[in-house]
């Protein structure tokens, strides 16, 4: 935990600065602003902690949205600052819209970001937003993110965008990972949706990797695959090296074995199971805004 920080309970978020507008699904309080009333319960998920709907967000607006939510509520919580700069990691957060994010806007200072892919690092410079590195700054305050895929203890399956390697790096040293996605993520067990769960290999002998891999998980009806950029090349990552993409017919069942397998494979770099890494994950869906944590 970041000197200076004080979690304060989840759901609550203290009042942001005058001029930052009221969020959307809150109303102001006493305590600060907090969640408007339910327009219906919601079922709690096996493994998390009962989630709580933020009635009126549109799914298509919530990540932006709660991912903001998200930053200013650890940051408005912090006691007793210090002239310690405030690191926070990003993504894509901002992606498709190059207007400037709020929390950015004139609102929050004295805060220095980790890019965790060259995409992002380009996008937050022409935003102005201080950069570091890990090197620099080896512990990070807090890490805002998506996900591929969520399960009920919060694991989850991350890199088909391909930064796996260095939002595992990054988010492994944060104090507080906060997920946000969609409820089209939610699965029951990791590799349940089907679609691809990452492993980036050294391109030495990748032929080689990706039969061992599928071979790790012939029993769950695992298909590998080179991953291929729009011109049906190799798809190369930030570091340099492939994706062998794992297709699974039925979920895997013990995912810290199964990266433990995978890891051991020498010319495996890094697998996209994030287990036991998310503080929290914030879903939204058609009728609301759930939020799961531990
Ligand atoms: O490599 C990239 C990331 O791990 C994930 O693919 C990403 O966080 C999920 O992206 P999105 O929220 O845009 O679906």
């Amino acid at each position: 935990m970041p000197q200076g920080y004080m979690p304060s309970p989840p759901l609550h978020m203290p009042s942001p600065p005058v001029h930052m507008p009221s969020p959307q699904g809150y109303i102001p309080s006493p305590q600060g602003y907090i969640p408007s009333p339910p327009a219906e319960s919601s079922e709690s998920r096996e493994g998390a902690s009962p989630g709580t709907r933020l009635p009126h967000v549109a799914s298509n607006s919530a990540k932006t949205r709660f991912g903001q939510i998200a930053l200013h509520h650890t940051l408005v919580n912090r006691r007793a600052p210090t002239q310690k700069p405030f690191s926070v990691r990003f993504n894509g957060s901002f992606r498709g819209r190059q207007t400037r994010p709020t929390p950015f806007h004139g609102q929050l200072s004295n805060i220095i970001g980790i890019p965790t892919s060259k995409r992002t690092q380009e996008q937050a410079a022409s935003l102005n937003i201080p950069l570091s590195t890990l090197d620099s700054h080896p512990h990070i305050d807090l890490a805002i993110d998506g996900a591929d895929e969520v399960d009920p203890n919060l694991d989850l399956v991350k890199g088909r965008g391909g930064a796996l390697l260095r939002e595992k790096m990054v988010e492994a040293a944060s104090s507080s990972f906060i997920v946000v996605a969609d409820d089209s993520k939610l699965v029951s067990g990791l590799g349940g949706s089907g679609l691809a769960m990452p492993v980036e290999v050294v391109q030495f002998c990748w032929k080689y990797n990706l039969v061992r891999l599928q071979g790790l998980f012939k029993e769950l009806g695992c298909e590998a695959k080179l991953r291929l950029d729009g011109s049906e090349k190799p798809y190369v990552t930030d570091n340099g090296n492939y994706i062998v993409d794992l297709y699974f017919q039925n979920p895997i069942k013990d995912g810290f074995g199964a990266g433990k397998e995978i890891s051991a494979l020498e010319g495996v770099v890094e697998h996209g199971l994030f287990l036991g890494m998310a503080t929290s994950v914030i879903i939204a869906g058609k009728t609301g805004v759930e939020i799961m944590t531990k």
